[in-house]
């Protein structure tokens, strides 16, 4: 992948871009996610952890219209998001999923040109009889969807089908996709989930530039060496309910949460890293 590789910028303190209130989901006796209260700011990289089942994807799922939450608002720039996927994406929230889910029947470059169709104007008959509007958009529509291939480094593959490219790719072209939507807003689960060390640490510099495009991110990941390079605050979530939340100097070294983590039975990947073992890792 050839995605520049940025500095991290100092976090902005702009507008609230996301504002989720009192989220609860419940499924039959379950409750998933318990009255989660969370925002996003205008220029910030928010990271969500949890062990497993603590409920984040649930939580993606209530943001992105998948789920209709129980109880509680989601708003976007002010304005409440109508619990369907198509109307939050045409809002400008875009997300990708934790198990990939791309045409892999169709090209790279076709997978992002899905992502534009929610921003082109042409309707039904217009694109049936490719009349000069539908060709103009087109033409757009193709050049920024090669422009999103070479911003996450994909352009040699254009043309390739998306099942044939290798994981680490994949992961980018969903990310290229869902950055054809246009979004103020960007959720990846778990991007960098089988990536190798390389690849995760160039998905980090990745999400650094889709930052300096003027896009607010939230991720969810166990890795959390990645998590706490990578972002502005940090959120823990544990049985559904908001843990911890803050800078991540703080979450890491916070005792509920490494008390969550092992309670939960904590593989390497998923226990959270000290300040030493960072600083360890950094050669500090
Ligand atoms: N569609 C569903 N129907 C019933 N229960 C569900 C459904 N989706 C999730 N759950 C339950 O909700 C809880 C939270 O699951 P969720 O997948 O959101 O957790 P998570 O934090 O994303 O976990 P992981 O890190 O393992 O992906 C779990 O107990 C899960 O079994």
């Amino acid at each position: 992948m050839t995605a520049p590789a940025l500095q991290k910028s100092s976090p902005v303190a702009g507008q609230v871009v996301l504002d989720a209130t009192d989220v609860t989901m419940r499924f039959g006796g379950l409750v998933a996610v318990n009255k989660v209260n969370f925002s996003v700011n205008e220029g910030e990289i928010v990271g969500l952890i949890g062990p497993n089942g603590a409920g984040k994807t649930t939580f993606f799922n209530c943001l992105t219209g998948l789920y209709k939450p129980t109880s509680g608002t989601v708003r976007y720039l002010g304005k409440t998001l109508k619990p369907q996927p198509v109307a939050v994406t045409r809002a400008g929230v875009a997300r990708t999923f934790q198990n990939i889910r791309l045409f892999g029947n169709m090209s790279a470059l076709e997978n992002v040109m899905v992502g534009r169709y929610c921003r082109t104007s042409a309707g039904v008959l217009t694109s049936i009889l490719h009349g000069p509007r539908y060709r103009r958009e087109e033409k757009e529509t193709v050049e920024k969807s090669k422009e999103l291939l070479s911003f996450v480094g994909l352009t040699d593959v254009g043309d390739h089908l998306a099942r044939n490219l290798n994981y680490g790719d994949q992961r980018r072209l969903e990310i290229a996709r869902a950055l054809a939507t246009e979004p103020g807003l960007l959720l990846l689960d778990e991007p960098t989930a089988g990536m190798n060390p390389q690849e995760t640490g160039e998905a980090t510099d990745l999400i650094f530039a889709i930052r300096e495009r003027g896009v607010s991110v939230v991720v969810i990941e166990h890795d959390m060496r990645f998590i706490f390079r990578l972002c502005d605050r940090v959120t823990c979530l544990v049985r559904g309910e908001t843990l911890v939340e803050g800078t991540p100097a703080q979450v890491q070294s916070d005792e509920r949460v490494i008390e969550a983590y092992i309670g939960s039975g904590p593989t390497h990947a998923n226990k959270p890293a000290t300040e030493k073992s960072l600083d360890e890792e950094a050669g500090a």
